[in-house]
């Protein structure tokens, strides 16, 4: 359901009167303003925005942060831009704006009638530009991301006085996991206000989504729903994709409010779950890409559905040719998430430039086997890859273990010496495992060696020139570790060249996936397969261990099946594992978000401290929140 601001449903002398008792006492004390009105309102008033007067101003992304942000979000704005030009076609000549812009509110595509645009440029309604609501209060864009739905907001219905001329309407756009990517946003003159600009701004929103599922899951196995057989191909119908053994893989929001699917859910239901069918059924429909089949569901109501894709049936020529497939080391890594297809895309672009990788993600999500085959897939692949583990070696022994050492150095070295990791990596790739681990006497020799490209070995020597690729990675938060005094915030910087976020196993869509490849790969040549309920139970699982401890259970499991078996079943897993599969985790993805939030938060709060050298009226303005909001904050996240 849309949420509709319009003033058309609170006369504007209404509206007028609601937003003066808001300021003056923080309440609307009108029954008749739209519910996410308010809700927006007090976020814009938390947010410490002032409604009238000054503008505080708002973040601009440089020409190179906007080129960097439409380089990693290519497939959303490649699927946007026809969609746009369309939409722009039928409001031309109307003083109005065709706007995308991305999951945090940052403008990134914009087409326009130049004379509105003119007066639009005075408010930044440009690409780079950002209308979170934090910076600029109550607007469509800022709105339909903070609601996750549809809004319109009419003239004085927005937040800060300075945006009253405009009338905007919005749209969320998810990904075929349920993501959000972004919105779409069409902006005018609040004079030329038309009441089928939401319909219009929903319907281009899906047929977005429409296109980016099509692309995504091309070659597998889909199904359209409707719940009246004339809706299937029309933008209103409900998209499925499913694994080749029958797991949900993509879900469009139209069949994830059908099936009553949350985005955490996809990669983690079977087709049984949601629909009363079985794969077998769908298997010999698939072979009829055109006939329609009715579906009875428990509660009596009808679907109508078609089912596209699969085994032995040609899947439909996607909209848009999905990009080549790469056949290097990284590909094996990709198995259908989201998080790792966007790291693999990003460091595949860095592969062979000067460019240091910082790898970020919790234990077992795979950093070391990601740096392994990001060096096997560069130039640099023949020459050696050398690992060294910050947090594994004693605090004196680092040093030489790291910068070698002259013979006779130290107590116990070895005779001859040693020439130390960071030469043996010479030609290759230094993978600095833990670096958050690394003592603070350590970095500043690190730093010089990475500024003087050259080693100098314990016990002296002339230096040895050294050239490697270096790649780092931590578990840590190493902007807090900088804050604590623990890490030097110009090594930082030296190593942050590029910082590639790997995903925990519990977000991951793939699960599926990843785990038919680890069954191959322990098991070679033999279709051995997970249990349905105790693939159910691992799709539920939390996986603290990550990767490790999946790949762990798995390489158990295989060793407790019998030559003649082909499933893994309770038997075959050990006693705690099953143990902690039937205990069902409580609001697991609730939790994780709020913990994400806090995160995201705090590491915001800390940059903009940072930037302004602790200078907190400063602070606060950039944050857009008052000072005292900030002193709230600050204590809640025990930065004081
Ligand atoms: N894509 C994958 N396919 C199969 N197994 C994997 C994959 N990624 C990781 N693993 C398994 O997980 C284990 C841990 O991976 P890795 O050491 O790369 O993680 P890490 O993030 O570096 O861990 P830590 O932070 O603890 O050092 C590997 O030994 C391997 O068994």
């Amino acid at each position: 359901m849309a949420n509709s601001l319009l003033a058309a449903r609170t006369p504007p002398a209404r509206l007028r009167e609601a937003r003066r008792r808001f300021l003056d006492t923080g309440d609307v004390g009108d029954d008749d303003v739209a519910p996410a009105l308010t809700r927006s309102w007090r976020r814009s008033r938390d947010f410490g925005l002032a409604p009238v007067g000054r503008f505080s101003g708002a973040p601009h992304a440089s020409a190179a942060q906007l080129a960097r942000a439409l380089e990693q979000q290519q497939e959303f704005v490649a699927h946007a831009r026809p969609v746009m030009e369309f939409l722009f076609d039928q409001t031309r000549d109307t003083d109005n704006m065709v706007i995308l812009a991305d999951a945090q509110g940052m403008l990134l595509h914009a087409l326009g009638d130049a004379d509105f645009v003119d007066r639009a440029q005075r408010v930044a309604l440009r690409p780079g530009a950002s209308w979170h609501e934090q910076w600029r209060g109550t607007n469509a864009i800022g709105t339909a991301l903070a609601e996750g739905a549809p809004v319109v907001v009419h003239g004085s219905e927005h937040y800060l006085e300075r945006n009253a001329f405009l009338t905007c309407t919005a749209a969320p756009i998810a990904d075929p996991a349920g993501r959000l990517l972004g919105v779409l946003d069409i902006s005018g003159d609040q004079r030329g206000y038309h009441r089928h600009t939401l319909a219009l701004v929903r319907s281009a929103a899906r047929i977005i989504e429409h296109r980016l599922f099509d692309t995504r899951h091309a070659a597998g196995l889909r199904l359209r729903l409707h719940a009246q057989r004339e809706g299937l191909g029309t933008v209103t119908e409900g998209l499925l994709a499913l694994s080749e053994d029958g797991w949900v893989i993509g879900a469009n929001g139209v069949a994830r409010a059908m099936l009553a699917l949350t985005p955490g859910s996809i990669g983690r239901s079977t087709l049984e779950r949601v629909l009363p069918l079985d794969l077998q059924t769908l298997a010999g429909w698939s072979r009829s890409p055109d006939a329609v089949h009715e579906l009875r569901r428990e509660d009596g109501s009808v679907l109508w559905l078609r089912v596209e894709g699969g085994r032995g049936v040609p899947a439909p020529r996607p909209p848009v040719a999905p990009p080549p497939a790469v056949d290097d080391a990284l590909a094996p890594l990709d198995t259908g998430d989201a998080a790792m297809q966007a790291a693999i895309g990003r460091a595949r672009r860095v592969l062979d430039k000067p460019i240091a990788l910082l790898l970020q993600g919790e234990s077992g999500v795979g950093k070391e086997l990601f740096a392994r085959a990001v060096h096997k897939s560069g130039a640099r692949r023949d020459a050696p890859f050398v690992a060294v583990n910050c947090a594994a070696l004693p605090e004196n022994l680092i040093e030489a273990e790291l910068f070698g050492y002259r013979p006779g150095a130290f107590t116990g070295a070895a005779r001859e010496g040693a020439p130390g990791r960071i030469r043996e990596a010479h030609g290759g790739t230094l993978f600095l495992d833990e670096i958050g681990d690394m003592p603070t006497a350590l970095q500043t020799r690190l730093l010089r060696v990475l500024q003087e490209r050259e080693v100098t070995p314990l016990g002296g020597g002339r230096p040895q020139a050294v050239d490697f690729r270096l790649i780092c990675a931590t578990h840590h938060d190493l902007r807090a570790a900088i804050e604590a005094g623990r890490f030097r915030e110009d090594l930082y910087y030296r190593l942050n060249g590029l910082a590639l976020q790997l995903p925990p196993l519990r977000r991951r869509s793939d699960q599926p996936a990843l785990v038919a490849g680890m069954l191959q790969e322990l098991l070679p040549g033999r279709a051995v397969r997970l249990a349905s309920d105790v693939a159910l139970a691992f799709g539920r699982h939390r996986w603290p261990g990550n990767l490790r401890q999946l790949h762990n259970a798995l390489a158990t499991a295989c060793a407790l099946l019998d030559d003649d078996e082909h499933e893994i079943g309770w038997a075959h897993l050990s006693d705690d594992l099953a143990e902690d599969l039937r205990e069902r985790p409580p609001a697991r993805e609730a939790a994780d978000d709020a913990v994400d939030l806090r995160s995201q938060s705090e590491r915001t709060v800390r940059q903009v401290l940072q930037a302004c050298a602790g200078n907190l009226s400063e602070a606060a303005r950039r944050l857009g929140i008052s000072r005292n909001t900030l002193y709230r904050k600050m204590r809640e996240l025990r930065l004081r």
